[in-house]
């Protein structure tokens, strides 16, 4: 049988753990997934989660994506070096005013979630060109489209990630190669309550009054509250990627929580870029229950993407 290799980074946790799981265990058995992760002592989780399919459809290797070392030295390891696709999915979150972080802070976030991908790129890309074949799969974000109060290094990242791949993607398609970007919105992961611990400890400050009120009374308060009642399990991103990769032809963009659907086309509906910015302002601002309004806001507007996912065809079994 003629087996698809996989490489996905980050699955000690979330995401990366239940892809790396749903593809092991894929009932025709499609995929050798090399299940990656930058400390194996954090891979307690997905042994148990993998059963079975330990040694047999998944392995567990080393890789870190702010080190080329030891991005090259898992290629190296593989099979002829082969990757059919790669999972990149590595990545860490950020809250909180500029004023209150610092650089070298917004460097890591920048460093893992853009250069990782650039890093990982950098060994992989030139064998898929070679062989003509390949999917670039990026767990992206809504962010990389439309920024979020008190995530501006953070969206900035994504945003990174976004321009990259869109420039990318012409010269992919001349070697037949796909890319495609997952943008999910809130997912209950270790992600949330990584990004909520730390934004609770920022030392507040050197942010005026206002700017910390915001913080602490809008953002922190409702967080919880929104990732729990808006926020995807990572299995149903992990499924909506399985999907992703076994169409026919995937597309380049795909959002996996229909109730962001509005907050990235507010942004495509006014060139001018104001209708976004104001419909944000108003949802946090002007309104007694911010929780409750942004609620009803995205339910309202709540819309199912014009080209549905659910019309794509799957590839037949190879
Ligand atoms: N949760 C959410 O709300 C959303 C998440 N995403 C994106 O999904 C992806 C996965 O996040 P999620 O599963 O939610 O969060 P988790 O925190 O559960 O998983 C993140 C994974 O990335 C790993 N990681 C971090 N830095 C590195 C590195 N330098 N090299 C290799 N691995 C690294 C972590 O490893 P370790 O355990 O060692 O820290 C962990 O395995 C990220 O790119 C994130 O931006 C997108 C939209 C929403
Ligand atoms: C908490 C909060 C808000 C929404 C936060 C959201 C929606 C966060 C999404 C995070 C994602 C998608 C992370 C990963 O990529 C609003 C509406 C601004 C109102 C103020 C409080």
């Amino acid at each position: 049988m003629n087996q698809k290799v996989v490489l996905i980074t980050g699955c000690s946790s979330g995401i990366g753990l239940a892809l790396a799981v749903r593809l092991a265990k894929d009932e025709k058995k499609r995929f050798m997934v090399y299940a990656t992760m930058r400390n194996l002592a954090k891979s307690e989780a997905l042994v148990e989660a993998a059963g079975r399919t330990l040694g047999r459809t998944l392995e567990i290797r080393q890789l870190d994506v702010c080190d080329e070392n030891s991005i090259k030295a898992c290629v190296d390891n593989l099979p002829m070096r082969r990757v059919d696709i790669l999972i990149s999915n590595a990545g860490m979150g950020m809250i909180g005013p500029i004023e209150c972080q610092s650089i070298d802070e917004m460097k890591t976030v920048m460093d893992t979630n853009f250069f990782g991908l650039v890093r990982l790129l950098k060994e992989i890309l030139p064998g898929m060109k070679m062989r003509k074949s390949g999917h670039i799969v990026v767990i992206s974000s809504v962010m990389g489209i439309q920024g979020i109060l008190f995530n501006d290094i953070y969206a900035a990242s994504k945003f990174a990630v976004e321009g990259f791949c869109e420039s990318l993607a012409v010269q992919a398609l001349r070697f037949n190669l796909n890319i495609s970007l997952i943008e999910p919105g809130p997912v209950i992961t270790e992600f949330e309550s990584k990004v909520y611990e730390e934004g609770a400890k920022i030392d507040l400050s050197k942010a005026d009054k206002v700017t910390a009120d915001m913080f602490t009374n809008i953002y922190l308060k409702n967080y919880n509250q929104i990732f729990q009642s808006l926020g995807q399990t990572p299995e149903d991103v992990a499924e909506h990627t399985f999907k992703m990769i076994t169409m026919e032809n995937p597309p380049f963009r795909h959002q996996t929580n229909s109730l962001y659907t509005p907050m990235t086309t507010l942004k495509y509906a006014d060139p001018n870029g104001d209708l976004p910015i104001e419909t944000f302002y108003k949802m946090v601002f002007e309104h007694d229950k911010v929780f409750n309004a942004s609620l009803n806001f995205l339910k309202l507007l709540r819309w199912r993407s014009r080209k549905s996912f659910t019309l794509g065809k799957e590839k037949n079994a190879s």
